[in-house]
């Protein structure tokens, strides 16, 4: 079994009958809905979700876990995601998949957010991995303008030889920033450029992160 399974395993275990959860995006909250998907077919696990990326909504479907439209659920119990940066404070960077405006939604709008990650994403300082930033496409050169001002060093990201669209239809800069002084501040910061919609920055969001270590133990770290 691989960490990423080890760590989505233990997260799932946190679910209950009856709960509304939100399905995460990316490699590792891919086998937390495969977990999902074995409880509802093998134990008759009775959930509700919504998805924060129309991959993870697919992958939802095969599986035959219910996925309600967002307006058929006011508010989730818990949402189980990954991240690409956790630092001691447990704040995030997430965004590496694209994902970020639609999980930050999700996330805010769930009693508990529970992450898991393995353990090459635990870090000090948050910045190594360059910041996710979703920019709307109108005049998007002036924001990364900004964003440039800004002391961030964005690039555009591209997939396949063009530039990466979300499931929003906006754009992402990728802020090579090294080392983030001062996480709460940034996040407010490059929130207040119009033209940004959201950056990958969640701070004070995290509830449980749980980290599955290369020896084969798992660390469960809960904000304090
Ligand atoms: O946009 C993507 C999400 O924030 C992911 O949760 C994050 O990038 C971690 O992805 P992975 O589990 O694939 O490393």
């Amino acid at each position: 079994m691989n960490l990423k399974q080890l760590a989505a395993i233990k997260a799932v275990e946190m679910i209950e009958d009856g709960m509304k959860v939100g399905l995460g995006t990316g490699s590792t909250a891919y086998w937390a809905i495969q977990e999902i998907g074995r409880r509802v077919k093998e134990e008759g696990l009775r959930i509700e979700t919504v998805a924060t990326s129309q991959a993870s909504e697919d992958l939802a479907r095969e599986l035959e876990i219910p996925i309600l439209p967002f307006s058929e659920i006011p508010h989730l119990d818990l949402t189980i995601d990954g991240a690409d940066e956790v630092d001691p404070q447990l704040n995030l960077i997430k965004g590496g998949g694209g994902a970020l405006l639609r999980e930050k939604i999700v996330a805010s709008n769930s009693d508990k957010l529970i992450i898991i990650v393995d353990e090459s994403k635990s870090v000090e300082t948050l910045g190594a991995f360059a910041l996710p930033v979703e920019v709307v496409p109108f005049a998007c050169e002036w924001t990364l303008a900004a964003l440039e001002r800004l002391g961030c060093k964005p690039e555009w990201r591209v997939k396949d030889g063009e530039q990466f669209v979300t499931d929003n239809g906006n754009y992402i800069a990728d802020c090579r920033i090294e080392r983030i002084e001062d996480a709460p501040l940034l996040e407010q910061q490059l929130n207040r450029i119009p033209g940004v919609v959201d950056n990958g920055l969640f701070i004070d969001m995290a509830s449980i992160v749980i980290v599955a270590c290369s020896d084969g133990t798992i660390d469960v770290r809960n904000r304090k």
